[in-house]
């Protein structure tokens, strides 16, 4: 197959995709969307013969546009559009969740600083404090007092970019010391890791100790559900453990799984590989439905 790889920097995860993508003598067209200009009525040329686009980049925004592009070019690509739009901003992918059932921790939205206040003081202390948008656990505060609240929301409300000015409001979770990140394609867990840590933020871009885990029962249900809520693709399910089971906090898309192939024994870029083959199959096929 003619896969395109959208990316503005390789990373070792790229790394990995690209070299087993090379082992099986697939074509690989490198697009780095820097240098790439798109065309609202036509594909640019270099893309006519692709079976199918993973989209790597690493801005949202990016990504967001990319993603259209390619789908309305008629050429699959992974992850879906729709599923970026939900992955890419914490309220959508909480909405989601929480619309299709999968236990997620109690979140509130408020617009001004007021209303932030009201949310913080509904979950009591500690609770979190998230930006709608980004990721590796930056600028998330715990807030431990009405005072602490006061600050954050007066620092972010007068110096926050305007995506600082929608407050995300979370309960505190009690978890363990720990969360888990389960790799997955279409809700199908390929790895999953616990990520360790002193620090309440656990992820792994903050230094947490991994190790492996095997997704039980109750979790492969929950990666599968959360999945399909935000349109499937390959996917990090990110889960905490409490009193009452899982609880599923977030659903990453174009996610690293560097820090997991090294934790576990599983072929990661061959699992990841095998799914885009078959993802192309499917979609060449679905194309020669319609067009008989
Ligand atoms: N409500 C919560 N209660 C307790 N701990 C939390 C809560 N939300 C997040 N955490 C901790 O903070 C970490 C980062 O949270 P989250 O995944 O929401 O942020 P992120 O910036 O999107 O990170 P990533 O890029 O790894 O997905 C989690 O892995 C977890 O350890």
């Amino acid at each position: 197959m003619n896969v395109g790889i959208l990316y503005s920097r390789i990373r070792k995860d790229e790394k990995l995709l690209l070299n087993e993508l090379r082992e099986r003598d697939h074509e690989v067209e490198k697009i780095d969307v820097r240098k790439q200009t798109f065309d609202i009525s036509e594909a640019p040329e270099a893309f006519a013969d692709l079976d199918i686009v993973v989209d790597r980049c690493l801005a949202t925004s990016r990504s967001l546009y990319a993603t259209q592009f390619f789908e309305a070019y008629g050429i699959p690509v992974v992850n879906s559009h729709e599923t970026a739009d939900i992955c890419a901003d914490k309220v959508k992918n909480s909405l989601a969740l929480e619309q299709a059932g999968v236990p997620t921790p109690a979140t509130k939205v408020a617009f001004t600083k007021e209303t932030a206040m009201e949310a913080i003081e509904d979950f009591g202390y500690p609770c979190v404090l998230k930006p709608v948008v980004g990721s590796w656990g930056r600028l998330m505060a715990k807030i431990d007092s009405p005072d602490a609240a006061e600050a954050i929301l007066e620092h972010k409300a007068t110096l926050g970019h305007y995506e600082h000015k929608v407050f995300y409001v979370q309960e505190f979770v009690e978890k363990p010391g720990r969360d888990i990140r389960v790799l997955a394609t279409d809700g199908e867990p390929i790895a999953g890791m616990v990520r360790s840590s002193d620090h309440w933020i656990t992820n792994a871009a903050k230094g947490a100790e991994t190790d492996v885990f095997e997704p039980d029962e109750d979790a492969t249900e929950l990666v599968k559900q959360a999945s399909d809520a935000v349109g499937g693709g390959l996917l990090g399910i990110d889960l905490m453990e409490t009193e009452d089971g899982y609880t599923v906090h977030e659903v990453n898309h174009t996610v690293e799984f560097k820090a997991l192939d090294g934790a576990v024994d599983t072929d990661i870029a061959g699992t990841v590989v095998d799914w885009l083959e078959q993802k192309a199959a499917d979609a060449a096929e679905n194309e020669l439905e319609v067009s008989a």
